[in-house]
C-alpha cells in the first residue's frame, strides 16, 4: 500500500520536473527575494542553506509528499524504538543510544540498553583519562606518548577523521596514528616513526576477525614482544570489539578490553568504544561534547516537522537529483582542512549503507540508489577537479561545509577561505552567460570576432546545485552534529528506496576470494589451474616479475 503511494508521489514529481526542467536556479532567486529565508534552516549555530537548488515551493511540497508516502516518520519511530530494522541480520540499528546523554531508556528489541551503554562508556572514558594523565603507564614506567589505532572501515575512518578534525583539542603530549591497510608499508612506516617503549596499541574490530586489522595487530605484537619483551604486551595493547572472547586469545588484559554491541554497525561505531583513540586524544569531556552533537541531531531528526528537518531535506534533495535528474554523484567539499577525511568517512557511510540493488523483499530495487560520494577540502580542489564542476558535461551536486570562524587558525586566512567557499557555490549557481562573456572580452580590447571565438571557452552554464552547511566553529559538538546529519540522511534515503541501509553483504565476496587466493600466492609452486584465466595469468606474471632482476 505504502509503495503504491510512493509510486504516485514519484509520478507527480516526474510530471513536475517536466514543468520546471528548463527554469534556472538563478531565475528562482530573481523571482523571489525571500528565497534564502524560505530555503534555509538554522539549528542554533548550524545553518543549512538549500536555496541554491533546482527546487520550487511545489517541488519541496512534492518531495515531502514522497517522504510521507514512504512512511519516513513511522520508520524513524521504528529505528529509535530499537526494532530489527536491519532485517537481513535481524538486528536493530541503535547507534543513537551511544550518544543518548539524557539517560532516558532506549530499547533494543525490548531490552533497555542504556545501563550497559553508560557503564561501558564510563569504563572507556576512565581508561582514556588514565592514559592521558599518565596514571596508566607503559612497561618502562613512563607516560604513553603515542597511540596507534588498528582498524579498517568503520573501525578506522571515524576515529582517524575525527582525530584530524579535532587536532586542536588533542593533548600536546600525545600523537595519534592510524594503521588500516594490510599493505605492510602502512604498519612498517608507522613502526619506524614510533617510540615503541611509550606506544599504546588500540586494536579496533567489531568482529575481531578482520584480516587487515588482525594482521597488523599481530605484526605489532611480535615487534613489542621482541623489542620490549613478552611481558610488555599486556601493558601496550588494549582492544575494542563486540567479540570479547576472541580478544582474550590475543593476550589483551581483561581490564583493557572495551565492548560494544551487534546493534552498532561498523560505520556507525565512532560513538562507541571504537572512539577510544579519539577519547584518549581529546579527553572524556570533549568526547562527551562530540556525543552531545550527535544527540542534538537525534532530537532534531525526531522532533522537527519534515519540512524543517535538515537530514530529511538533505535526503530528499539527494533523491531528487539521483532519481529524477540522473545525477549519480555527490561531492562533499569541506572548506576546512581538518575535515580532510570527512568525505571518505561519509563515502563509507553512504555507499556501504545504500549501495544496494535489491529492496527489503529481495526484489530488484526500482529506483537508482546511493550516489557516488567523493570530495577533498577546499580550496585545494578548486585547483584540481572543480573545472569539471563548472564546465564539464556531468552535473555534480555539492555539499559545501564551512565554519564561520576558525579554530586555532589565522582569522585573515579564514576570511579568504570563507570568500572562496561562498564564491564557488555562487559561481556554480549563477554561471556566466555567453553574451556577457563576449561583452567582457570586448571591454578587455578583443575584436568582436576574437571575443565571439573565445567566449564559449569562458562561458559557464551555471544552474549547478549545492547546499551549504555553515557552523560556528569546528568543535567536537559541531563535528558530532555533522556526522549525525549524514547518518540520518542516509537512513531516510534508504526508507524512500525501500532498502536495508544497515547490512553490507557486498563486501563479502571479495573477502572470501582473497582467502582462497592467499595460499596460492604464498606458495609459488601451487598450481593456478581452476582459476579464471585472467587471475591465473596475473598470479603467474607476478611470480615471474618478483624473480626478475630490475
Ligand atoms: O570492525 P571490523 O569487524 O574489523 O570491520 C571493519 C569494516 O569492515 C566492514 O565489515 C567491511 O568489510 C565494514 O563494514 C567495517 O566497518
Amino acid at each position: 500500500m505504502a509503495r503504491d503511494e510512493v509510486a504516485e508521489a514519484l509520478s507527480a514529481l516526474e510530471a513536475h520536473k517536466r514543468e520546471i526542467g528548463a527554469v534556472k536556479i538563478s531565475k528562482f532567486f530573481q523571482d523571489d527575494p525571500e528565497r534564502f529565508a524560505r530555503f534555509h534552516i538554522a539549528l542554533d549555530d548550524l545553518i543549512f542553506d538549500f536555496s541554491k537548488h533546482r527546487l520550487t515551493e511545489k517541488t519541496f511540497a512534492l518531495l515531502l509528499d514522497l517522504a510521507r508516502s514512504a512512511r519516513v516518520e513511522a520508520r524513524r519511530a521504528a529505528l529509535f524504538a530499537g526494532e530489527a530494522v536491519n532485517a537481513t541480520e535481524r538486528r536493530p540499528a541503535l547507534h543513537m543510544a551511544l550518544r543518548n546523554l539524557s539517560g532516558k531508556p532506549m530499547f533494543a528489541e525490548g531490552v533497555d540498553v542504556m545501563p550497559d551503554v553508560v557503564a561501558e562508556r564510563g569504563k572507556m572514558e576512565a581508561f582514556a583519562e588514565a592514559i592521558r594523565s599518565g596514571s596508566i603507564k607503559a612497561a618502562n614506567g613512563e607516560r604513553f606518548t603515542d597511540i596507534v589505532n588498528f582498524g579498517i572501515g568503520g573501525s578506522d575512518l571515524g576515529p582517524k577523521m575525527a582525530a584530524q578534525a579535532l587536532a586542536p583539542f588533542v593533548a600536546d603530549h600525545l600523537t595519534l596514528h592510524f594503521v588500516a591497510n594490510v599493505d605492510g608499508a602502512d604498519i612498517g612506516d608507522t613502526l619506524k616513526r614510533l617510540p615503541l617503549s611509550t606506544t599504546l596499541f588500540v586494536i579496533c574490530s567489531k568482529t575481531f576477525t578482520t584480516l587487515e586489522t588482525m594482521t597488523n595487530a599481530r605484526t605489532a605484537r611480535d615487534r613489542v614482544a621482541r623489542t620490549l619483551g613478552e611481558k610488555a604486551v599486556a601493558d601496550h595493547f588494549c582492544a575494542v570489539s563486540t567479540h570479547l572472547d576472541k580478544i582474550a586469545e590475543f593476550g589483551v588484559r581483561s581490564d583493557r578490553v572495551f565492548g560494544f554491541w551487534d546493534w552498532v554497525g561498523g560505520r556507525y561505531s565512532i560513538w562507541s568504544s571504537i572512539g577510544l583513540s579519539l577519547a584518549i586524544g581529546i579527553g572524556a569531556r570533549q568526547f562527551q561534547e562530540f556525543l552531545r552533537g550527535g544527540e542534538d541531531i537525534d532530537t532534531h531528526f525526531l522532533e522537527a516537522p519534515l519540512e524543517r528537518n535538515i537530514p530529511v531535506i538533505m535526503a530528499l534533495l539527494g533523491v531528487w537529483y539521483r532519481d529524477f535528474w540522473g545525477f549519480s554523484t555527490l561531492a562533499i567539499i569541506p572548506y576546512d582542512e581538518r575535515l580532510g577525511r570527512f568525505p571518505a568517512y561519509i563515502q563509507q557511510l553512504d555507499m556501504e549503507s545504500n549501495g544496494k540493488s535489491v529492496d527489503l523483499s529481495g526484489a530488484p530495487v526500482t529506483m537508482a540508489t546511493a550516489p557516488i560520494i567523493f570530495g577533498e577540502p577546499g580550496t585545494n580542489c578548486q585547483h584540481a577537479f572543480f573545472q569539471l564542476f563548472h564546465q564539464g558535461q556531468t552535473i555534480v551536486p555539492v555539499d559545501f561545509l564551512i565554519a564561520a570562524e576558525p579554530t586555532c587558525a589565522d582569522p585573515a586566512h579564514h576570511q579568504l577561505l570563507l570568500a572562496n567557499c561562498l564564491a564557488q557555490s555562487q559561481a556554480l549557481m549563477q554561471g556566466r552567460a555567453l553574451d556577457e562573456v563576449v561583452l567582457r572580452l570586448q571591454a578587455e580590447g578583443l575584436s568582436s570576432e576574437a571575443a565571439v571565438a573565445l567566449a564559449p571557452h569562458k562561458a559557464f552554464a551555471g544552474d549547478r546545485p549545492s547546499s551549504t552547511l555553515l557552523y560556528k566553529q569546528l568543535t567536537p559538538r559541531a563535528l558530532g552534529r555533522l556526522i549525525a546529519l549524514y547518518e540520518h540522511k542516509v537512513f531516510v534515503q534508504g526508507v524512500i528506496w525501500n532498502i536495508n541501509s544497515f547490512d553490507q553483504w557486498g563486501v563479502e565476496l571479495g573477502k572470501e576470494l582473497a582467502i582462497e587466493l592467499a595460499p596460492i600466492i604464498a606458495d609459488g609452486a601451487r598450481s593456478t589451474r581452476g582459476l579464471d584465466p585472467s587471475t591465473a595469468g596475473l598470479i603467474e606474471a607476478a611470480r615471474l616479475l618478483a624473480k626478475t632482476e630490475v
